[in-house]
């Protein structure tokens, strides 16, 4: 059974993520961590993930970057794995990740979806096929997301960057000027209780092609980050993603 602590555990996530563990026979639900106490839970909760003494296998964080020293320092000291899913980082923050992965396994994806992960295949091979081509990206969430652009926009960004060296622009507003050749649009829509979708847009002359991911449920995330539990638990140190776990 693999001893889990959930970082963010009252959150939206978190709720959804700690009842899946509770229902999973191959997980233990150890503690969860949130801001604030709550009296009501059946399981340890901790305001800091620095208080925590239970022995445990695996962090599961679905937080707020706010946390995140808290986080990699109990996980530099621990030694235990950490799935982070958590967005909104600054590039600092990022690189701190990336930093501790050299001492200690880390699973980091902004999207935690197996749909998500094919999208980021698919945009690598249309960036380098559709030359010439307007690339725009569009992602649309529940009216409580606190960050702007969604992670999973700048990771799907990064990889068609990866490919052309485009610079990003981040909506429109207050630019009159035509759009740049080499440029991606990436824009950001909230309303309501979207789970998750992301639209890539191909813009050429006279043909059009879209890729769109729709998230039907926050309980896709949330298995996904068991999948990616179950897969650190036991990797040498490193930076893993979903793509070391779909295999496309
Ligand atoms: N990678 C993926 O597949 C997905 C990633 N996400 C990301 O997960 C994150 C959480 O999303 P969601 O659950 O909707 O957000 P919520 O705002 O509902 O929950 C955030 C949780 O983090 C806790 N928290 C905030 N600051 C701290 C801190 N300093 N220490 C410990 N806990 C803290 C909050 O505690 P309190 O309630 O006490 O304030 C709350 O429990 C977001 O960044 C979101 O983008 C979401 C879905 C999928
Ligand atoms: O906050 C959310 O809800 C989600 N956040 C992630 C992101 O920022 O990309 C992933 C998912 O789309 C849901």
């Amino acid at each position: 059974m693999i001893k889990v602590i959930v970082n963010g555990s009252l959150g939206k996530m978190g709720k959804v993520l700690t009842d899946l563990i509770m229902e999973d026979k191959a997980f233990e639900l150890v503690a969860g961590v949130s801001k604030y106490k709550n009296d009501n839970i059946d399981y340890p909760i901790y305001s800091s993930i620095l208080d925590v003494k239970e022995k445990v296998d695996v962090i599961i964080d679905f937080s707020n970057p706010d946390s995140l020293k808290d986080l990699l320092s109990y996980s530099k000291h621990t030694k235990i794995p950490l799935v982070i899913a958590t967005t909104g980082y600054s590039d600092e923050e990022l690189n701190m990740i990336e930093e501790l992965s050299k001492e200690v396994s880390i699973f980091h994806s902004s999207n935690m979806s197996v749909g998500v992960n094919l999208i980021l295949k698919l945009v690598e091979i249309s960036a380098k096929a559709l030359t010439n081509f307007d690339i725009e990206i569009i992602e649309k969430h529940h009216n409580k997301k606190v960050d702007a652009p969604s992670g999973t926009a700048l990771m799907i960004a990064n990889e068609i960057q990866q490919v052309l060296n485009n610079e990003f622009n981040y909506g429109r507003h207050g630019k009159n000027e035509k759009r740049k050749e080499n440029e991606i649009g990436i824009h950001a829509v909230r309303g309501g209780t979207i789970a998750g979708d992301h639209s890539v847009i191909f813009a050429g002359k006279d043909e059009i092609l879209e890729l769109n991911h729709i998230a039907l449920s926050k309980e896709i995330f949330a298995q996904g980050s068991l999948k990616a539990a179950k897969f650190i638990v036991n990797k040498e140190n490193g930076y893993y993603n979903m793509k070391d776990v779909v295999s496309i």
